[in-house]
Formats: structure tokens, C-alpha cells, sequence
């Protein structure tokens, strides 16, 4: 183990974000009502350039006006290399209720595009008296972003959840695809005349994974953009989620249900996590530091293993 210890990520449940045009009022309720984690209310690509002033306005009375309940609730700014972007920070932070938590900043490409966003809300924070402090989540969703994904997770201490935008990212990296996350018919190997397919998102969900879990930031899988298709997006939550990634976005609302399920540890995963403590709490009362469970090695590690089962767990039932 390194001399510096990894800090520990936000312990609030981050299952599913879902998102709403800020433009859709009509949304607002039924987003507030369903069983989504966090609320990401959209100023950005889901609203068109001539509704951009108008959806800021909403959203900003949605904060005052909408009961959100238990949620974390976030809006996306635009871009900063959008004229939009400088407004929304100034209004959201001037005329929002203190029900809003969270902004989140798309298309981040290095670590100062967090540092200007951090001196304009801590100066508007500290000019208007806001008594609480607004966090960040940012969205890795370009080449430069991946490239410097670390510096980025690194960036700022009001940082708390870092997501992958599977379409921006594609287009950014050149990809040849129009697909939103999930499998891509043509990343495959071939193999004795067989197909088999690959995940081209693995290695940016890795590498998020990294860079947030050594800055204590929540790494997230974002959206999967056909919501007919339930068992694509359940599979590929559940590679995110044994890659380490907390939670997923969901742009329908028949997404937040598979997320939920997916990134909420199941009773046999929780039962076989508390097995292997029970099991290594009996080993070190003889002295040993390793055991054998159901016929596999467990040692000191898997203790570590098994309390992220179970912290997750116990961190969403309470
Ligand atoms: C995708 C949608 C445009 C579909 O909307 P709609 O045609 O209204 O869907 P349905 O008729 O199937 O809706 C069924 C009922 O559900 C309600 N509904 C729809 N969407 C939502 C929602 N987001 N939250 C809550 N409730 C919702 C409808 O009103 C219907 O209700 P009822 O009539 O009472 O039965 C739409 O879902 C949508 O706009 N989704 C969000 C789009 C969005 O925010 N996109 C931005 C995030 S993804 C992204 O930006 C890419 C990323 O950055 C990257 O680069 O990867
Ligand atoms: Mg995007």
C-alpha cells in the first residue's frame, strides 16, 4: 500500500442519475417521483440553442417550486466552449433554491477547465451567502478528457462523481459508430472462424475507474442510448459495475430500474460477502491470515473485497 491512502468516495447512493431536458417542464414531477438516485436536470445537448434561456429559467424555478425529495440534484451546465456556459453558472448560483446540489460540467478536457468553473462559483458563493456548498461531476467525453482524466479527477475537492458520455466520446475519438454504448457489431476477434465480441468502452471505463478512485470521486457509466433494448443496457451495467463503477445514466425512465437493480448488491452477493467475513474473522482467531471458503482461497484482501459488497449495501439501505 502506498504512504497515501486512497480517500474514500461521497457515501451517498449514485445507482442512477436520470436526466430531462430542462426544457420539458411537463418532466420535472415524474423525474422528482421516480426512483433515480440524482436528478440531472439538462441545460445542455438535449436543449436546442433557442430554448437555452428559457430552460435555465426552468430549472431554476424547479428548484424553488418542485419537491425533489431525498434526491442529489444536479443540472449540466454547457459546455465552456459555448457562450452559454458563464450564465448558467451565474443564475444557477444567484437564483437557485439551496435544494440544489450539484453541477455538472460536460466535456471537460483538463484540469483547469475545473479550476475556472471552482473561481466563479466560490466567488458567487461567497458574494451571495449561499450557505451550501455546490458540488461538481464532470463528464469524460473526449480524447483530451480520457488523456487527462486523471489530472481531472485531481482537479478540485467540490468534485464528487466523474461519468463516461459514451456519444461525445465516440465522435471525439473518431470512432466508427453511431451506437451509444453497448456492443459494436464490427470490435470483434475472430477465432476458429467464430465471432466474439469485445467491449470498446472497457478501456476508458478503466481508466475513469483509476483516475476517480485515487481522488475519492464516484466513477460512472453513462447513457445507454437505446432504451428498447433492456438487456444490452443491463449488460452493460453489469460489466460497469464489476469494473467498480457506481451507478449509470438513465436518459428513459424505464432505464432507472434496471440501474437500480444492477448496481444494488443482491441478497446472494451480500450473504456470500458477510460468509467470507465471518470466515476471516475465524481464521484470524487461529492466527491465520489466509482461509479456504467453498473451496477457494480468502485472505486479507478479500476482507477488503467483501466490505465494498457489503458498505455499498448497508451505504443504500440506510
Ligand atoms: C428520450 C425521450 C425524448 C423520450 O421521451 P418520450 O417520447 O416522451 O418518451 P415516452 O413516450 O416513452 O415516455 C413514457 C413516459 O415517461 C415520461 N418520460 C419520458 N422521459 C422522461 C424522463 N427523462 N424523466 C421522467 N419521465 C419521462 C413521459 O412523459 C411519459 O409519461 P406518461 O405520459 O405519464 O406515461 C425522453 O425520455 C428524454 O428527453 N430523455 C432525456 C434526454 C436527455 O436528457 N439527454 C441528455 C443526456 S444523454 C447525453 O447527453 C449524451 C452524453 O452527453 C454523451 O455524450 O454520451
Ligand atoms: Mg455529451
Amino acid at each position: 500500500m502506498s504512504f497515501r491512502l486512497q480517500p474514500p468516495s461521497p457515501a451517498r447512493p449514485n445507482r442512477c442519475q436520470l436526466f430531462g431536458p430542462g426544457s420539458r417542464t411537463a418532466l420535472f414531477e415524474k423525474m422528482a417521483a421516480s426512483a433515480a438516485d440524482v436528478i440531472n436536470l439538462d441545460l445542455e445537448d438535449s436543449v436546442a440553442p433557442s430554448d437555452k434561456d428559457t430552460a435555465r429559467a426552468n430549472v431554476i424555478q424547479a428548484t424553488h417550486d418542485v419537491d425533489w425529495g431525498n434526491k442529489y440534484l444536479s443540472v449540466r451546465i454547457n459546455g465552456l466552449d459555448t457562450p452559454y456556459w458563464y450564465r448558467d453558472v451565474v443564475d444557477l448560483l444567484e437564483k437557485s433554491s439551496e435544494r440544489l446540489d450539484q453541477i455538472m460540467i460536460p466535456k471537460v478536457g483538463c484540469a483547469a477547465d475545473i479550476y475556472a468553473v471552482d473561481a466563479l462559483v466560490t466567488a458567487i458563493e461567497a458574494a451571495t451567502g449561499r450557505t451550501k456548498k455546490i458540488s461538481f461531476e464532470v463528464i469524460i467525453e473526449s480524447a483530451a478528457g480520457i488523456a487527462h482524466a486523471e489530472e481531472i479527477a485531481a482537479s478540485s475537492p467540490r468534485l464528487q462523481a466523474m461519468s463516461l458520455g459514451a456519444a461525445d466520446f465516440a465522435a471525439s475519438m473518431g470512432m466508427q459508430t453511431t451506437g451509444i454504448g453497448g456492443t459494436q457489431e464490427n470490435y470483434y476477434m475472430l477465432q476458429g472462424g467464430n465471432q466474439h465480441w469485445s467491449d470498446p468502452w472497457h478501456w476508458a471505463q478503466a481508466k475513469i475507474v483509476a483516475a476517480a478512485r485515487t481522488h475519492g470521486v464516484l466513477p460512472v457509466d453513462g447513457p445507454f442510448g437505446d432504451f428498447s433494448d433492456d438487456d444490452g443496457f443491463r449488460a452493460q451495467a453489469r460489466r460497469s459495475a464489476v469494473l467498480g463503477m457506481v451507478g449509470k445514466w438513465a436518459i428513459h425512465p424505464k432505464q432507472i430500474a434496471l440501474a437500480n437493480e444492477v448496481f444494488t448488491p443482491s441478497d446472494e452477493q451480500v450473504s456470500e460477502a458477510r460468509e467470507i467475513l465471518a470466515a476471516m474473522e475465524t481464521a484470524k482467531a487461529n492466527g491465520e491470515g489466509a482461509t479456504v471458503y467453498k473451496g477457494r482461497l480468502v485472505d486479507i484482501a478479500s476482507i477488503k473485497q467483501a466490505e465494498v459488497i457489503v458498505t455499498q449495501y448497508e451505504m443504500i439501505n440506510s
